[in-house]
C-alpha cells in the first residue's frame, strides 16, 4: 500500500476504516519540487562545464584544477547533491506517510532525523562552499589585474552554483515542515480529520481573529498611522520635559523655545489622538480597539531607545522585570485562553438546557418537573460559575502581580537614579542631571503602564481566542451534504429509484438502518412503507429528501443520482407533511407561505384545498394569527392541515407523508385524510401509511422490516400471500369484522370500516 501511495498521487483508503478516511498526497508532492531542483542543478552544471571552452580547456580544468579557475569541484558537488537529496527526501516521504499509520515508532523517527541532519548539512556545506567560492572569484576578478578571467560558461555555473544552492538550502529546511503536512489526514471532502475520521478542529490563533477585521482595512490603516504619529509625539514629549527643567537652569530664551516645542508636540499629539480614536471606534470592532492597545508596543520600544540615550545603566534596572513579566503573561494568556474556553463551553451546555426545557414547558409541567429542570440548569450555571471563579482569581492574581514588579521597578528606578543625581550634586559630571532623571521618570511611568497594561491585554486577547473556539469551531463546519451546486433538471417526472441502498446514521455508525435496498416508484405512483417500528420508514423519507447520502448503492430521481442534482432546487420539488409538523412562531399567511413567496389568494386558495380555510377563518385575525411557538395555539388536526396547505403551496411532483397515528377526533381525522387525498392527486407521493384506506388505494405496499424490504406488492397480493404483511394486519387489528374484511378481500370503500390500531408499530 505504500509502495502504491508513493508511485502514484491520489487518494489512498486508511487501512480498517473503510472508504471513507483517506490521505490524500498534494497534486505537487514536496518530494518532486525538491527533485527536480536537485536535477536541474546537476544537469546544468555538467552541461555547462562540458560547454565551457574546447575539450582541453575542461580537461586542464580537472588535470591541473585551481580553486579560482576551474568549476569540477562545483560538478562534483551537484553530483553529491542529487546522488544524496534524491533518495533521501524521497525515503523521507516515504518515512512520513507510514507514520500516519504507525506514528510512535522511535526507530524510524531516529532515521528520519539522521537523514534530515545529513541533508541539512550537505546542502548548508554546498551553499558556504558555492558562496566562498563566488567571493573570492569575483573578488580576484575586480581588484587581481593579473587574473586570467574564467571561460563564460564557467562564470555561469558558478552563478547557477550559487542560485541554486541557495534555493535547494531553502527546500531541504523546509522538508521537515513539508513532510510534517503529510502527515495530515483528509477525508473524501478535503476536510482535515484525525486517526478516527473525525473532522481536527482548527486551531484559533490571534491572526485569525484579527483576519475578521478585514473590511474594516482602510479605516484601521488611517488609525494606525494617526496612531503612529500620537505615539511618536508621546515618545519624544518626556524628552522636552526634561530639557525644560534643565532649560530652566540656564537661560529663559531657552527656557521659551524648549517650552514652545513641547506645546507643538502635545497639541500635534492630541490632533492625532482624536483622528485614531475617531478611525477605530468607526471601525467599530473590538479586535481593532485591542489593536490599538497592542501598538502600545511601539511607544514602549520608541521609549526604551531613548532612555538607553538618557542613560543605559538606569534603564537596565528598569529591564530587570521584563523577563520574569513577560513569561508569566505568556503562562497567564495560555491558561486564560483554556479557562475562556472552558467557560463558554459551560455557558453553552447551560444555554442548551435552557433552550430545551422552555421549548417544551409542556412536558415539563406534565411530569412536574420544574425543580428538576432548574436544577439542572442550576448546575450548568454553577459549573460555568466555578469556572468563572477561576477566571476571576487568576486575573486578579495576575494584574496584582504584575502591578507589584511594576511599583517595584519604579521605586528601584528612583532610588537609583536619585543616586545618580545625588552624585551628579556633589561631584558634577560624574552622574546625571535632574533634567534627565526627570524625563527618565516620565519614561519609566509611561513604559511601566504600557508594559503592565499589555501583559493585561494579552491575557484578555487569549481569553477572545479560547471564547471564540466554539464560534470558529462553527464556520469551520461543512455540511456532509451540500445545500448547493448540483443539476437543475428541465423536467421532473416524479420516477425514485433505490439502487442497493445501505445506510447507517453517522452517529450510530455500528448498526446499519437499511440493508441492500432495491424500491422503485413510478411517476404518480402512490408506494405505502409499512412494517415494525423503528424498521427504517422514516429513514428512506429521509434519503429521499437527501439528508443523508447512503453509504452504499444509489438513490435517483427522475433518472438522475440524486448527489449530482442542486439539493435546493430538488427539494422545492419534494414537500414533507409529518405526523407531528413543526410551525413557526409566526402567522398562518407566514407559515402557508414559508417555501415561496406567495400571494395570500394563493395562500388562501390552497388553505381551501387542505380543508383549513374554515377553521382559519373563524379566528379573529384570520391568516394574520399567529400560531404561537411551533403552533402551540393550534390542534393537532389544525396544525396538520395547515401544513398540508405549506406542501400544496410548492405544487410538489413528490410528496412524502407520514400519516398521523394519534387520536385525532372523528372530524378532524376525516377533514385531514380528505386534505391528504386530494393532495395525493396527480403526485408521486410516498407514504408511512398507518391507515387501510392508504394502503388499499396504494399502487404497492412495501414492507421494510429491519432495513430490509420484507415483503412487497399489492394489498391484495400481500394478504393472498398470507406472510409478514398478513401476520401484521391480523396482529394488530382489533376487530374481528375488520380481520375478516381483510383478509376476505372483499372491496371495500375508501373509508376506514371503524377506528383501527396503527399498521406500524
Ligand atoms: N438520527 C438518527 N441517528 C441514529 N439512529 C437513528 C436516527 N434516526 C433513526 N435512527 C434509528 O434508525 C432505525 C430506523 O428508524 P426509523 O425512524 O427509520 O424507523 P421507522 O420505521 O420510521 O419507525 P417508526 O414507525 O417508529 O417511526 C431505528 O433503529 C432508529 O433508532
Amino acid at each position: 500500500m505504500m509502495a502504491e501511495s508513493l508511485n502514484g498521487e491520489g487518494t489512498m483508503a486508511m487501512p480498517g476504516q473503510g472508504q471513507k478516511t483517506s490521505y490524500t498526497l498534494p497534486a505537487m508532492r514536496y518530494v518532486n519540487i525538491v527533485l527536480t531542483v536537485v536535477f536541474i542543478d546537476g544537469i546544468a552544471s555538467v552541461v555547462l562545464w562540458l560547454a565551457g571552452g574546447d575539450s582541453d580547456y575542461f580537461i586542464d580544468s580537472v588535470a591541473s584544477f585551481q580553486f579560482k579557475k576551474s568549476v569540477f569541484d562545483l560538478v562534483l558537488l551537484a553530483f553529491l547533491k542529487v546522488s544524496v537529496h534524491a533518495p533521501s527526501i524521497a525515503y523521507l516521504e516515504a518515512i512520513a506517510i507510514q507514520q500516519i499509520d504507525y506514528p510512535y515508532n522511535p526507530r524510524q523517527k531516529t532515521i528520519a532525523s539522521l537523514i534530515n541532519a545529513v541533508n541539512i548539512l550537505i546542502s548548508l556545506g554546498g551553499l558556504a562552499f558555492s558562496v566562498t567560492k563566488g567571493s573570492l572569484v569575483l573578488y580576484s576578478v575586480l581588484h587581481d589585474s593579473g587574473y586570467v578571467h574564467m571561460h563564460a560558461t564557467y562564470n555561469a555555473l558558478l552563478v547557477c552554483a550559487v542560485v541554486l544552492s541557495l534555493i535547494e538550502t531553502g527546500l531541504i529546511l523546509y522538508s521537515f515542515q513539508a513532510m510534517r503536512r503529510l502527515k495530515h489526514l483528509f477525508n473524501d471532502d478535503g476536510v482535515e480529520v484525525d486517526k478516527e475520521g473525525n473532522p481536527v478542529k482548527k486551531a484559533v490563533s490571534i491572526k485569525r481573529l484579527v483576519s475578521l477585521a478585514k473590511p474594516e482595512f482602510p479605516m484601521l490603516l488611517g488609525g494606525t498611522l494617526s496612531l503612529f504619529f500620537s505615539s511618536g509625539t508621546q515618545i519624544v514629549a518626556p524628552l522636552y520635559f526634561g530639557k525644560v527643567v534643565d532649560a530652566a537652569q540656564h537661560s529663559m530664551d531657552e527656557l521659551n523655545r524648549t517650552i514652545l516645542i513641547l506645546l507643538v508636540i502635545y497639541v500635534g499629539g492630541s490632533l492625532f489622538s482624536m483622528a485614531r480614536s475617531w478611525l477605530f471606534t468607526l471601525a467599530g470592532q473590538r479586535v481593532v480597539a485591542r489593536l490599538r492597545k497592542h501598538l502600545f508596543m511601539s511607544i514602549m520600544i520608541g521609549s526604551l531607545v531613548l532612555m538607553f540615550s538618557l542613560n543605559a545603566s538606569l534603564t537596565g534596572v528598569l529591564l530587570s522585570v521584563v523577563p520574569i513579566v513577560s513569561l508569566s503573561a505568556v503562562q497567564y494568556g495560555k491558561f486564560m485562553k483554556k479557562l475562556r474556553q472552558q467557560f463558554q463551553d459551560r455557558l453553552g451546555d447551560a444555554g442548551t438546557q435552557a433552550e430545551e426545557s422552555l421549548s417544551s414547558i409542556r412536558t415539563v409541567r406534565t411530569f412536574s418537573a420544574e425543580h428538576k429542570v432548574a436544577n439542572l440548569y442550576g448546575a450548568d450555571v454553577d459549573k460555568s460559575y466555578q469556572v468563572g471563579k477561576k477566571l476571576a482569581a487568576a486575573g486578579g492574581i495576575f494584574e496584582g502581580g504584575v502591578g507589584m514588579m511594576v511599583a517595584g521597578s519604579i521605586v528601584l528606578v528612583l532610588w537609583y537614579g536619585g543616586k545618580l543625581v545625588h552624585e551628579n550634586y556633589q561631584n558634577p559630571g560624574s552622574g546625571v542631571t535632574p533634567g534627565i532623571f526627570t524625563s527618565f521618570l516620565l519614561y519609566t511611568l509611561q513604559v511601566a503602564m504600557a508594559f503592565a497594561l499589555m501583559s493585561a491585554l494579552y491575557g484578555d486577547f487569549m481569553q477572545a481566542v479560547g471564547a471564540s473556539v466554539r464560534i470558529f469551531d462553527l464556520m469551520d463546519r461543512k455540511p456532509k451534504v451540500p445545500n448547493e451546486k448540483g443539476e437543475i433538471l428541465a423536467q421532473l417526472d416524479g420516477r425514485i429509484e433505490f439502487k442497493s441502498v445501505d445506510f447507517t446514521y453517522p452517529s450510530r455508525p455500528e448498526s446499519k438502518v437499511i440493508t441492500n435496498l432495491c424500491l422503485t416508484v413510478e411517476p404518480g405512483e402512490m408506494v405505502a412503507l409499512v412494517g415494525p417500528s423503528g424498521g427504517g420508514k422514516s429513514t428512506i423519507v429521509n434519503l429521499i429528501e437527501r439528508f443523508y447520502d447512503p453509504d452504499d448503492g444509489y438513490i435517483t430521481l427522475g433518472g438522475q443520482d440524486l448527489r449530482d442534482l442542486d439539493p435546493m432546487w430538488f427539494r422545492q420539488k419534494i414537500s414533507m407533511v409529518s405526523q407531528e409538523p413543526t410551525l413557526f412562531a409566526c402567522s398562518i399567511k407566514d407559515n402557508i407561505a414559508y417555501g415561496r413567496q406567495a400571494t395570500l389568494e394563493e395562500v388562501i386558495s390552497v388553505a381551501m384545498e387542505a380543508n383549513a380555510h374554515e377553521f382559519i377563518s373563524s379566528f379573529e385575525e384570520g391568516y394574520e394569527t399567529k400560531v404561537g411557538e411551533r403552533g402551540v395555539r393550534l390542534s393537532g388536526g389544525q396544525k396538520q392541515r395547515i401544513a398540508i396547505a405549506r406542501a400544496l403551496i410548492m405544487d410538489p411532483t413528490i410528496l412524502l407523508l407520514d400519516e398521523a397515528t394519534s387520536a385525532l377526533d372523528a372530524e378532524s381525522e376525516h377533514l385531514v385524510q380528505e386534505a391528504i387525498d386530494r393532495a395525493m392527486k396527480g403526485r408521486t407521493v410516498v407514504v408511512i401509511a398507518h391507515r387501510l384506506s392508504t394502503v388499499r388505494n396504494a399502487s404497492k405496499v412495501v414492507v421494510i422490516d429491519k432495513g430490509v424490504i420484507g415483503e412487497q406488492g399489492t394489498h391484495e397480493e400481500l394478504i393472498r400471500k398470507g406472510g409478514v404483511y398478513k401476520r401484521l394486519v391480523l396482529r394488530q387489528l382489533e376487530a374481528g369484522s375488520v380481520v375478516d374484511d381483510l383478509i376476505n378481500l372483499e372491496p371495500q370503500s375508501n373509508e376506514c370500516p371503524q377506528k383501527t390500531a396503527p399498521l406500524t408499530g
